[in-house]
């Protein structure tokens, strides 16, 4: 489980949160929304562990028991997903989803990517450029590459805000069944209600 508690964000001497506190349950997705520069993106940061110079925080930020804000960002094992996919486009659909396979899964990394790309209505995608996908290709090979690094929390900053509506509602469950099935906490930020995953969101609209 992840808990915020009384955590507090600021931006020099601008407040931008101020004590939080929210738990979010293994397989669970909690959405948040709020007007744009409010912090969300910042409070994500602040999860991962890739804040800028400038903020500060306080309060605590656990997973599984421990602290976050105390651990490099190396081992927090926090993965991120973006509004635009961070995927290699030097690189080919197989290559993409190796770089983010766990050390442990690396021997059978053909049939791991093999099976994956099956799950994401994509078989057979292996060899394909980047370049040659479409946008909700590309969006799915991103989630799969995140989800198989295997890690303990997933963070997402609007994933779907590209995408047209039929597709948007196609992944948002594809995104919903994965974060089930591997029963990690999720956050998800979104200017758009219909993406809530599943409860209500939390509102930082003041
Ligand atoms: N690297 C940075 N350096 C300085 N200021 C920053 C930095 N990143 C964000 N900010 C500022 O921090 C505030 C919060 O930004 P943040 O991106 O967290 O907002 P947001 O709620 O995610 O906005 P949006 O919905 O527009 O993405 C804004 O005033 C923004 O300008």
């Amino acid at each position: 489980m992840l808990k915020i508690e009384n955590f507090s964000l600021a931006l020099a001497k601008q407040n931008l949160l101020s004590n939080l506190t929210m738990s979010v349950g293994a397989g669970e997705i909690v959405t948040i929304m709020g007007p744009s520069g409010c912090g969300k993106s910042s409070l994500l940061a602040a999860i991962a562990g890739t804040l800028d110079e400038g903020f500060t925080c306080s309060g605590s930020i656990s997973l599984a028991g421990k602290s976050l804000l105390d651990m490099p960002q190396s081992q927090r094992q926090v993965g991120i997903l973006f509004q635009d996919d961070l995927l290699f486009p030097h690189f080919n659909v197989a290559q993409n989803l190796q770089y983010g396979l766990v050390q442990s899964k690396q021997p059978q990394a053909k049939q791991v990517i093999e099976q994956a790309l099956a799950d994401a209505g994509m078989p057979g995608y292996q060899q394909r450029d980047i370049a040659s996908l479409s946008g909700g290709q590309r969006a799915r090979v991103s989630v799969l590459r995140s989800l198989l690094a295997e890690p303990k929390l997933i963070l997402l900053d609007e994933p779907f805000s590209k995408l047209d509506k039929p597709l948007r509602k196609q992944f948002r469950q594809f995104v919903r069944d994965k974060i089930e099935e591997l029963a990690i906490p999720a956050i998800l930020v979104t200017h758009d209600a219909e993406d809530c995953l599943q409860a209500p969101p939390i509102s930082f609209f003041s």
